[in-house]
């Protein structure tokens, strides 16, 4: 087993050994995932018991406030001056960390690649250890790849994209190492990896360590974060503020706390985005006992809903006003080979789009394929004439922004609101994308579209919801029940065979149609069945 003990901590791995795991997990890279784990572990674990907290306050009744304090109200304070290599990010394009895709991405012509251990990795040992290899190759510029499959070479191109990194959110363990005999963070086991193996080569091509921060839900979450990175920095002698960070604002709580959280992270932040997905997932999650709020179908849930208007305007103004970047969202609409029309109405479909958002003010967008970076090139190339518009366009509008409007979900025509496909679309959706995920895919085309752990979560979420209220579809007025939940998930594992869609639909069943209560996250459901037969013992602890 590998291991290392010091006088305060004992870290273990608990997992087949790999070549990859080997060069990885090097001593001393487990000594520095050991201490970092170890020093932050009991404030991780407090952060996470008052979500639970807040989550009860919810469910009595309540909505969030904006905090309004003193310090943060300061007019005087600014965010970190932005690196040189990152001044455009108009077009960043996000995807797992496995090896074709990190060089496909690095070669796409995005400004920024974002390899991802959150929404599109499903975090089995081999992809975790494997991506962390792949990184470290990339930032070497020595990664290639042969596919066994085609005999396609890859390697990197003269001009590559940025590199970011997403570690995991707060929520998830990595059941693989344990300090102390208690498990890691996911988030740090991602975060310091990346940073022990990359730090020092980054910063002598000129870069640094860039990381985007998944799912936060309040400022102190952000300042765990902010001192994670201080202690990271300490220990390895970089200078304070070496590492930069994008948070992702991507829950409705943190909405509420937006300017708190750039204060807390200023040194080492590089601004918010738009994670629009997320965010529509923890209303639905937040608010799923108020009778008030009950989410239509999601094909209604748009960017002009009232709600997302007002929180894009929100996000825009207090990074522009700190002098950051707003950077926007992820259309989830894909590229489609198999009709040229349709392809069509996609790429307009995305178009759209990036000319709302840069239209807005935002400073730059996401894609999820590389086939989308052009067309959000163009787009921004059309309307943004600097690398940003953070001087440009202080979006006062946003300042006007209310409470009460960042609740506002759109008003659809009765009887259209919560329909049959709806219903079934969404059933289809969870399942398949917890079949994928326990197979360690975390991310999947379905139906032209890209579906991920945020995509998928607001389907879950939803149907959870208007079973739990008792609700009908209102094209047929049928009530949406256990037992017609149970229903489409058996007729829809029923039409495959192979991969893993009988444990699927039985998860998915007891996720939809039997908890009581609304699990916090699928993938913490689902987690126990990728971590390997080498944690029988932690795999019960899950
Ligand atoms: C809500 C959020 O969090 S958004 C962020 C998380 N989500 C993502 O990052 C989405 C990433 N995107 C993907 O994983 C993929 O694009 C999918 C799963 C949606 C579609 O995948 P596929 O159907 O396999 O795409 P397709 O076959 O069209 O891919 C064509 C080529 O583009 C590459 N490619 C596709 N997407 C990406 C990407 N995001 N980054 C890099 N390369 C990519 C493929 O590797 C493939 O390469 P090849 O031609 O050399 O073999
Ligand atoms: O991470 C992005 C999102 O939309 O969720
Ligand atoms: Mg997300």
């Amino acid at each position: 087993m590998m291991e290392y003990k010091s006088e305060s901590f004992h870290i273990q791995v608990h997992a087949p050994p790999s070549d990859a795991a080997n060069e990885v997990l090097s001593t001393d890279a487990l000594r520095f995932v050991g201490y970092m784990c170890h020093t932050f572990h009991e404030r991780r674990q407090n952060l996470l018991g008052a979500r639970k907290q807040r989550a009860k306050e919810f469910d009595a009744g309540e909505t969030p406030k904006f905090l309004n304090i003193p310090a943060v109200q300061d007019p005087n304070w600014k965010c970190a001056s932005i690196p040189s290599d990152v001044q455009d990010r108009r077009v960043e394009i996000t995807g797992p960390v496995d090896r074709k895709m990190v060089i496909n991405g690095l070669n796409s012509g995005a400004c920024v690649y974002m390899a991802d251990f959150e929404d599109s990795t499903s975090p089995t040992w081999k992809n975790l250890v494997e991506g962390q290899l792949n990184l470290r190759d990339a930032v070497q510029g020595s990664i290639s790849y042969t596919s066994s499959c085609t005999g396609k070479h890859y390697s990197l191109g003269k001009k590559t994209a940025v590199l970011f990194v997403r570690p995991r959110g707060w929520h998830l363990n990595e059941a693989h190492v344990t300090v102390n005999g208690k498990l890691a963070s996911g988030s740090i086991f991602d975060f310091a990896l990346y940073l022990f193996h990359n730090a020092q080569r980054l910063i002598t091509k000129g870069s640094r360590p860039y990381y985007y921060l998944p799912k936060l839900e309040s400022h102190l979450e952000a300042r765990l974060w902010n001192d994670v990175f201080i202690t990271a920095q300490q220990y390895l002698g970089l200078p304070i503020g070496t590492i930069r960070a994008t948070v992702l604002l991507e829950t409705i709580t943190a909405s509420y706390e937006m300017e708190e959280i750039l204060y807390e992270l200023r040194d080492h932040s590089l601004g918010l985005n738009c994670g629009r997905w997320d965010y529509l997932f923890s209303y639905i999650k937040k608010f799923k006992l108020h009778p008030d709020k009950i989410a239509p179908d999601r094909s209604c849930l748009t960017m002009e809903s009232p709600l997302m208007e007002a929180y894009c305007k929100r996000v825009i103004y207090i990074c522009h006003k700190r002098g950051t970047f707003a950077i926007g969202g992820m259309s989830a609409v894909i590229p489609r080979k198999d009709d040229a029309k349709k392809n069509e109405m996609n790429l307009k479909c995305v178009a759209n789009d990036k000319e709302r958002e840069v239209i807005l003010g935002h400073d730059g967008t996401w894609v999820a394929h590389p086939a989308l970076v052009k067309c959000a090139r163009d787009i921004f190339d059309k309307h943004m004439f600097a690398a940003n518009q953070i001087e440009s366009k202080p979006m006062m509008e946003g300042a006007k922004v209310t409470e009460a409007d960042l609740l506002l979900l759109p008003q659809v025509p009765d009887g259209k609101a919560i329909t049959s496909k709806g219903l079934k679309c969404g059933v289809k959706t969870v399942l398949h994308y917890t079949e994928a995920w326990i197979r360690g895919v975390g991310c999947i085309p379905l139906n032209h579209k890209m579906e991920d752990a945020a995509t998928a979560e607001i389907s879950r979420a939803q149907i959870w919801q208007w079973r739990h209220h008792g609700l009908v579809t209102q094209d047929d007025g049928v009530v949406i029940t256990s037992h017609r939940i149970s229903s489409l998930v058996d007729n829809e594992v029923a039409m495959h065979t192979g991969g893993r869609w009988k444990l699927a639909g039985k998860l998915v069943k007891e996720m939809l149609s039997q908890h009581d209560r609304l699990d916090d996250f699928l993938t913490t459901v689902c987690y126990p069945y990728i971590v390997t037969t080498h944690c029988e013992e932690r795999r019960a602890r899950l």
